[in-house]
């Protein structure tokens, strides 16, 4: 079997190309949605993720709003810039890109966000507000790439009603929260979520029907770890060095032997990446017409 791919890259640009019309309306509205984004340091990798909001941004005719700080910055800074996107009337949401530099209470700078700005639903009121609803329609912002996984799914005709899905990883971004999302009754699928504490996540990653690989461990899903004919989503990130040509490389969690044995598969790049941008953007159009009415 060679698994289906779960095309994140060509569902994305579908969503974005929804999201501009509804822009527009917005914009000839006077309602110009604008994104804003609070980036810390010279991490490679997180500076390129912010670009690709800022790029996505003015696809889509939203409004970016910047504050790059130093990495060398302090809470007091970070916290400055945090105040200025609440208070300013042009950003309709905003996010702090993760991982912040050691030494910075990420979880302090997360309570700062007013959560109706709150564009990456990282705030305790709107996780909160999807631990308390597990079946009313959720007006507020929802965890990007948990909200991209299952758009990319459902989207590819899936359903993941009734299947029992294995989170690898317990991050913030993905981990804590997908399982929140996954197990409304809208969705209705069965979580398992595993981590570095877990006794033997191999044995239920062979008992999955979906899994959710989000650890940031180079191709640690490996084919005999996958039941034949499971769905494999692979969101963790490693960046290496190839030692031949001296290029970066992105390597997923998932080994691509995997597609032998999965029914369907989310290439890395080019799969829930693509996605999690997108509901970023969904998020902000979503909160623009909200405030608008
Ligand atoms: N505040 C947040 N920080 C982080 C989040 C998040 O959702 N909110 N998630 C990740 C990084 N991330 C978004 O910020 C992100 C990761 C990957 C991609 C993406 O499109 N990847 C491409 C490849 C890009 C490349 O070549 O480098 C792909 O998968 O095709 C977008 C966003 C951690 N931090």
């Amino acid at each position: 079997m060679t698994a289906q791919v779960l095309d994140g890259k060509a569902t994305a640009a579908a969503i974005k190309a929804e999201l501009a019309e509804r822009v527009a309306a917005l914009t000839a509205a006077g309602a110009t949605p604008g994104l804003g984004t609070v980036l810390v340091g010279e991490d490679p990798g997180s500076k390129a993720y912010v670009a690709g909001k800022h790029r996505d941004c003015a696809e889509v005719g939203i409004a970016s709003i910047r504050e790059d700080l130093p990495a060398d910055a302090s809470q007091a800074d970070i916290e400055a810039a945090i105040r200025r996107l609440n208070e300013d009337p042009a950003c309709t949401g905003y996010i702090v890109q993760l991982p912040l530099p050691k030494g910075i209470d990420v979880n302090r700078v997360l309570e700062l966000i007013d959560p109706a700005k709150d564009a990456d639903g990282l705030h305790p009121t709107n996780l909160g507000r999807l631990v308390l609803r597990v079946s009313e329609p959720i007006e507020s912002p929802l965890p990007c790439t948990p909200a991209g996984i299952v758009e990319l799914v459902q989207r590819h005709g899936l359903s993941l009603a009734g299947k029992d899905v294995v989170v690898l990883g317990r991050g913030t971004t993905v981990g804590r929260s997908i399982g929140l999302l996954l197990t409304r009754k809208d969705i209705n699928a069965t979580v398992t979520l595993t981590h570095t504490g877990t006794a033997d996540v191999a044995a239920h990653l062979r008992g999955a029907d979906v899994i959710v690989a989000a650890a940031g461990v180079a191709h640690v899903v490996r084919p005999e770890h996958v039941k034949p004919g499971a769905i494999v989503l692979d969101v963790g990130v490693s960046r290496t060095v190839d030692e031949t040509t001296g290029k970066a490389r992105l390597l997923g969690d998932v080994d691509p032997a995997v597609a032998e044995v999965a029914s369907w598969i989310s290439p890395n790049p080019g799969g829930v990446g693509p996605m999690t941008r997108a509901m970023l953007l969904a998020n902000v159009v979503g909160m623009a017409e909200r405030a608008h009415g």
